[in-house]
């Protein structure tokens, strides 16, 4: 494909630009530093033609091309091959001229250049003239008439600005966006709810909120949104967590039944706070409706259709007492100690959680960590006898998960109050390398490197992972200084939080099920032999579960929400599947 139009000579080619064509026509064999020269001339490398640079179809590690490219952030893939040309012409020549194979690269006759600046250039050019503020003619736009003169070696600062003002992307914290989009949405507004073009009120500046006491250097975290999951775990609150240090949107699962349960309420100790998020309750700009709050999930307990809003930060702890007993038909034993939330710091692992790989056990960590921490817990406590019989005529007590035999004492001085916590979901795949570099890692593990060793081949640490954010989000959900029990092996981890003032009063491990699962099997052919009451269901039960290790809850997702969903696909979107019939009246 040829370029009409040529460059002015008022462009020039970047440092990163020079970078590149520098390393890619030197001696293949010395791939040394990346020469660093700012002052060379553009005109010296014409100069030097073939005689000085090697040919470009030279062998190359495409692993170091990549990094190089990567590493400049002046220099885009489509320099690549411009850059090539670059050094016959001093231009942005076409891709086609630049291959080996093409005629013109053997005619100096036919010199092809390309009018096309890099992208970022073009980006930054269109944005300005769209900029009331700046005249569009401040950017000189390749005419064709200078195109023509040659050589076209570009003396304008074609993008010596790139990227050095260019501010970090960060991701947004500001709920300022929701806000304005939200201020004039009423279910009586005619036009669409959600439409950026409604027109804003002020917005109040809203300080990132930092929970807790801001020290500094600390990442600030605010929660943007949270909304009720049902899993086959309970039902669950997730929290989107945005920060200050990185663009990952990090996640708070959390589970505390008393929330939206009643009966989880009234079987929990007096004084039971619930978990939630400061920075998402709180009040985020003056005259901030109903709505809005709702949508960004600052709501106090189940949303029902029609409902409206009530403040959480109008509720005291002592009025959530208050609601609990009120509403009491039983006397709750005094307990002298809540059970600590159970807490899981969790990294991201798209292999082990999305696809079920069986090279990590994430995917399962991730699924009994919501499991364990939906367990009731067992409370010492003064059970009369009053209570036992109140509390059979609450719930059916069979039909709850069974408790943690880990917490339990004797069921005299015990009573199972419901199970809560939260995982902390942390977008730090492959123990923060990201999943690009453990896919490669995998490899050099399938050349028979440990894990640690293939982190290390690769340049990295063995685990880069940090828990600053974790602690913070922590903070936000008031956990830090009330005390949890942290489910976890890695010592990494207990060490970390507690460097960050997350206060740990317990260690809790996970064992892998297939470790669970061979000891059962010893035990299993053990009772074989004599014994009928063998564990063989609870054997199978964990074999089961083997076969869906990437799913939450590892087994088949059921329930009336999940009816719901399938038949609006079936009736309102056209989905080929039939209805079962059984469901087909019950579920409406
Ligand atoms: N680099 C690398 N990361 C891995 C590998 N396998 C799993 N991971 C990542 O490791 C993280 C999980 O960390 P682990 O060290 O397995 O366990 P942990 O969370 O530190 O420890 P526990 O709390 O005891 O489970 C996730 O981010 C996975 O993506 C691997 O082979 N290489």
């Amino acid at each position: 494909m040829a370029h009409s139009a040529r460059f002015s000579h008022a462009q020039q080619p970047t440092q990163g630009d020079l970078d590149v064509l520098s390393f890619l026509t030197s001696d293949s064999t010395n791939l040394g530093p990346l020469p660093s020269s700012p002052t060379r001339n553009p005109g010296q490398l014409q100069g030097q033609g073939k005689k000085a640079l090697p040919r470009r179809d030279s062998p190359m590690d495409a692993l170091m091309i990549s990094a190089v490219i990567a590493g400049s952030e002046k220099v885009s893939r489509h320099h690549f091959g411009h850059g090539m040309s670059l050094a016959r012409t001093g231009a942005y020549a076409s891709c086609d001229e630049s291959r080996p194979s093409s005629p013109s690269s053997h005619s100096p006759k036919v010199v092809m250049r390309s009018t096309q600046a890099p992208r970022s250039e073009r980006l930054r050019t269109s944005s300005q003239s769209h900029s009331p503020s700046q005249s569009t003619s401040a950017i000189p736009i390749p005419s064709s008439k200078s195109s023509s003169k040659s050589p076209s070696i570009s003396t304008s600062p074609l993008s010596s600005s790139i990227g050095k003002d260019r501010p970090k992307r960060k991701m947004s914290m500001d709920p300022t966006p929701m806000s304005q989009t939200l201020q004039s949405a009423s279910p009586s507004s005619s036009s669409n709810y959600f439409h950026p073009s409604h027109s804003s009120l002020s917005i109040l500046p809203t300080p990132l909120v930092t929970s807790g006491k801001a020290s500094a250097g600390k990442p600030r975290v605010r929660c943007m949104a949270r909304t009720r999951i049902p899993t086959p775990h309970g039902e669950t609150f997730l929290h989107i967590y945005h920060n200050s240090v990185d663009t990952k949107e990090h996640l708070a699962i959390v589970i505390d039944p008393i929330q939206l349960d009643p009966r989880s309420k009234k079987l929990a100790p007096r004084g039971r706070k619930e978990i939630r998020s400061k920075s998402l309750d709180e009040i985020w700009r003056h005259g901030e409706t109903e709505m809005e709050r709702i949508v960004r999930g600052a709501y106090i307990g189940r949303l029902l259709p029609g409902q409206t809003v009530s403040n959480p930060s109008s509720i005291s702890e002592e009025s959530q007492n208050d609601i609990t007993m009120s509403s009491d038909e039983i006397q709750v034993p005094q307990e002298q100690e809540d059970v600590k939330p159970l807490v899981r710091i969790h990294s991201e692992c798209y292999t082990g959680e999305t696809i079920g790989s069986m090279r990590c056990d994430c995917g399962e960590q991730l699924d009994e960590a919501l499991r364990q921490i939906a367990l009731p817990q067992h409370l010492k406590s003064q059970i009369s006898q009053q209570y036992h019989q109140q509390i059979h005529h609450l719930h059916d007590i069979d039909s709850l998960p069974t408790p943690d035999p880990s917490r339990s004492s004797s069921p005299s001085s015990t009573r199972s109050v419901p199970g809560r916590g939260v995982v902390i979901y942390l977008r730090q795949e492959g123990r923060g390398i990201g999943l690009l570099e453990k896919i490669r890692a995998y490899n050099l593990q399938d050349l028979g490197h440990d894990t640690v060793t293939a982190n290390l081949l690769l340049g990295h640490g063995a685990d880069e992972r940090k828990y600053d954010v974790a602690a913070e989000i922590l903070r936000d959900l008031d956990l830090a200084n009330q005390g949890i029990r942290l489910l976890t092996n890695n010592p990494g981890k207990v060490e970390g939080l507690s460097r960050e003032g997350i206060k740990i009063v317990e260690r809790v491990g996970m064992t892998p099920r297939d470790w669970k699962c061979q000891t059962e099997s010893t035990n299993l052919n053990y009772k074989e032999e004599g014994d009928d009451n063998n564990n063989e269901g609870e054997y199978h039960a964990w074999r089961e579960r083997r076969a869906g290790v990437g799913l939450i809850g590892a087994g088949a997702a059921k329930g009336a929400e999940l009816e719901k969903y399938l038949r609006t696909k079936v009736e309102r979107m056209g989905h080929m599947i039939e209805i079962p019939e059984n469901l087909d009246n019950t579920s409406q």
